[in-house]
C-alpha cells in the first residue's frame, strides 16, 4: 500500500514519456517545405518528439533530400509500382510500422488513402491542409479561392478520416487575399502560416494535450469546434518562443 492510501497497482503512472521517445513518421510527395518546419521545430526541442522516417510516394521528391540532410531514414516507395491503392498502401502500412511511430503527419502527402489505412492510424495521423476547412476539400485550392473571389484563405491542421479532408480540425490560420493575389503569392502566404501551425499541432499532440475524441478533436479534454482554435500569426510565434524559452 502507498503513503496515500492508493494500494500501488491503482496508481497510475503519470510520468509522460520524454519527448525523444515520441516518434513521428512523416509521409510526403514533394519539396517537403512543411517536413523541413517539422525538422527545424525538432532540432530546436520544439517538436516534442522525433522524426524517425520520411516515406514518400514519388521518389524523387526533394524532401527525401531533406530528411537525408537531417540524419533522418528517408524511403521512397513509389506508388506507380503497385497493381492497385490498396497494394500501395499495404505496403506502406508495413514499411511504417517497422518505425513503431507514435504519430503519422502527412506533409504534402498526395495520395488519397484507402479505409484500411485510415482505421490503422486513426486518432494519432494529422494533415495539413491548404485551405479554411470545410472550404475547399481536395486540390488546387489556392486556384479555387481565388477564382471564387474569396478574401479570406488559410490553412488547416486536421485529424485524417476515411472522409478526405473532412477529419475534425485542431488548428487554422487564415491569410487576407489581396486584390491583386495571384495563385503563387497567396500558395506563398499560407504555406508561411502553415510552417507555423503544423509544428505547434505535431507538438500539442505529442504532449498528450491535442486529441481524437470520438468524432470530435479536443485539447486538454475539451472539444474543439467544428473548425478548431484558430491561431493568429501572433498567437503561433508566441507559442514558438514559449516553448523556445523552456
Ligand atoms: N482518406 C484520406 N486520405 C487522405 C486525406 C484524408 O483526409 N483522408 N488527406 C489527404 C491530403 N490531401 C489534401 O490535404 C489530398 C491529397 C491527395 C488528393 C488526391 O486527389 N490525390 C490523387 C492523386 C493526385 C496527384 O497525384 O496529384 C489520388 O490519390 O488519386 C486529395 C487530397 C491525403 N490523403
Ligand atoms: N491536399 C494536400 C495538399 O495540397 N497539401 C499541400 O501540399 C503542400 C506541400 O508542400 P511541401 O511539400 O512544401 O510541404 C502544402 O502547402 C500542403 O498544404
Amino acid at each position: 500500500m502507498s503513503e496515500n492510501g492508493y494500494a500501488s497497482d491503482t496508481l497510475q503512472d503519470f510520468t509522460p514519456e520524454p519527448a525523444d521517445a515520441r516518434r513521428v513518421v512523416v509521409l510526403i510527395s514533394g519539396s517537403g517545405t512543411n517536413l523541413q518546419a517539422l525538422i527545424d521545430a525538432q532540432q530546436h526541442d520544439e517538436l516534442g518528439g522525433e522524426i524517425v522516417a520520411v516515406i514518400s510516394n514519388q521518389p524523387d521528391a526533394y524532401g527525401l533530400q531533406r530528411a537525408r540532410e537531417a540524419g533522418i531514414d528517408a524511403v521512397a516507395l513509389p506508388h506507380r509500382e503497385y497493381e492497385s491503392r490498396e497494394a500501395f498502401d499495404g505496403a506502406l502500412i508495413k514499411v511504417i510500422e517497422r518505425h513503431e511511430p507514435d504519430l503519422v503527419v502527412l506533409a504534402g502527402f498526395m495520395r488519397i488513402l484507402t479505409p484500411r489505412f485510415v482505421q490503422r492510424f486513426l486518432g494519432r495521423m494529422l494533415n495539413i491542409h491548404p485551405s479554411l476547412l470545410p472550404a475547399y476539400q481536395g486540390l488546387h485550392t489556392h486556384a479555387r479561392a481565388l477564382a471564387d473571389g474569396a478574401v479570406e484563405h488559410g490553412c488547416s491542421v486536421h485529424f485524417v478520416t476515411e472522409e478526405l479532408d473532412g477529419g475534425p480540425v485542431a488548428i487554422q490560420a487564415a491569410v487576407a487575399i489581396a486584390p491583386d493575389e495571384t495563385e503563387d503569392s497567396l500558395k506563398a502566404k499560407v504555406q508561411a502560416r502553415e510552417h507555423l501551425i503544423f509544428p505547434i499541432a505535431v507538438r500539442w499532440f505529442l504532449e498528450g494535450r491535442l486529441r481524437l475524441e470520438g468524432d470530435a478533436a479536443t485539447m486538454d479534454g475539451t472539444p474543439l469546434p467544428p473548425t478548431g482554435m484558430r491561431l493568429s500569426h501572433a498567437d503561433a510565434a508566441e507559442e514558438l518562443d514559449e516553448d523556445a524559452e523552456e
